[in-house]
């Protein structure tokens, strides 16, 4: 269990997170989700005592991370894939690692058997290993002392498609067992498939701590309806739009309704007659949800230019 309470970090004037308290429990994989620059980095970097935080606590099994009496048996995290020292062998890292921890050599290679690593691969020095493979010896790190709560910094840039759905199954895998899992990700694509709850950030702040469906049920449904008829399908906008709906154009007959049922569209266009080809709802994506929620927080926002207005 990670708890955090009131959890705040300024750099100056920049307040990298604030005031942020939310729990994340065992048992499951939760996604941490925020654009660029939201706090999320900072955040597991207080979890892990490597930042002080301005204000608040974060714990990690009740105890700030300094009070850990076996740090790695407790917690695991992959941060910075590249923080290894680049002329030293993957397997000369995670020695040096379990030694000044108490653990015992063998648990060396069973960590490096776990993320796939062969002998030839973990004896190349780091430099030499790929960034998909420099990601596996990090996890294979997070996971030497085998402890209860892990968190993974971003952990599936570089990774294959197939190093992806690796990473997809252990981190599910770490859940079911019973331990914290906490996942970092710009793909939200991969979020949806990989987490149960969803913690998003924006600015610093909470935006949404709910289960995956709740984040994505928030947004709200879309409704694309077919309206073979030109001047039909006119009248049906003025009436949706009437209604407080918002209608973009799909197509050369079709239109995409948010903030309306799809009943509504259908009971609108039947009290005028309107002939309809389809109506058809459809969950928006994680991906529209997490536009949605940090739409107001996104640190850089693509602005138009002037000078070319086509
Ligand atoms: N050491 C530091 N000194 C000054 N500002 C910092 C420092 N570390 C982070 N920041 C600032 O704090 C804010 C949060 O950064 P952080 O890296 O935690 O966000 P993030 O959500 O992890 O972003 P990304 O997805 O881009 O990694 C940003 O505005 C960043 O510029």
């Amino acid at each position: 269990m990670i708890t955090l309470s009131g959890l705040t970090k300024r750099f100056g004037s920049t307040v990298a997170v604030d005031d942020l308290t939310v729990d994340i429990g065992p048992g499951r994989v939760t996604g941490f989700l925020g654009p660029n620059g939201a706090g999320k980095s900072t955040t597991m970097r207080m979890i892990l005592g490597l930042d002080r935080p301005t204000a608040g606590r974060a714990l990690v099994g009740g105890r700030p991370y300094r009070e850990l009496r076996h740090p790695l048996h407790e917690v695991g995290a992959l941060l910075d894939a590249r923080a290894v020292h680049p002329a030293r062998s993957g397997r000369a890292h995670l020695l040096t690692m379990a030694r000044s921890n108490g653990i015992p050599g063998r648990r060396v290679d069973e960590v490096l058997a776990t993320v796939g690593l062969d002998a030839r691969a973990a004896g190349k020095p780091a430099r030499a290993l790929s960034l998909g493979m420099g990601q596996r010896l990090g996890i294979a790190g997070a996971l030497l002392g085998d402890p209860p709560v892990l968190m993974f910094d971003e952990p599936v840039n570089g990774l294959d498609p197939d190093g992806v759905r690796w990473v997809r199954r252990l981190a599910r895998a770490l859940a079911g067992e019973g331990r914290t899992v906490l996942v970092s990700s710009h793909l939200m694509s991969e979020m949806q498939l990989t987490a149960d709850r969803l913690v998003v950030l924006g600015r610093g702040r909470l935006l949404a701590d709910a289960p995956i469906e709740e984040v994505v049920a928030g947004a709200g449904t879309e409704v694309r309806v077919r309206v073979p008829d030109d001047a039909d399908r006119a009248v049906l906008t003025g009436r949706l739009v009437a209604a407080g709906a918002t209608v973009e154009p799909d197509g050369p007959d079709a239109l995409t309704v948010t903030g309306v049922t799809a009943e509504r569209v259908g009971d609108l266009a039947y009290e005028r007659g309107i002939r309809l080809h389809e109506l058809s709802a459809r969950e928006a994506s994680l991906e529209q949800a997490f536009m949605a929620l940090t739409a107001d927080s996104v640190e850089y926002a693509a602005t138009p230019t002037g000078g070319d207005t086509r």
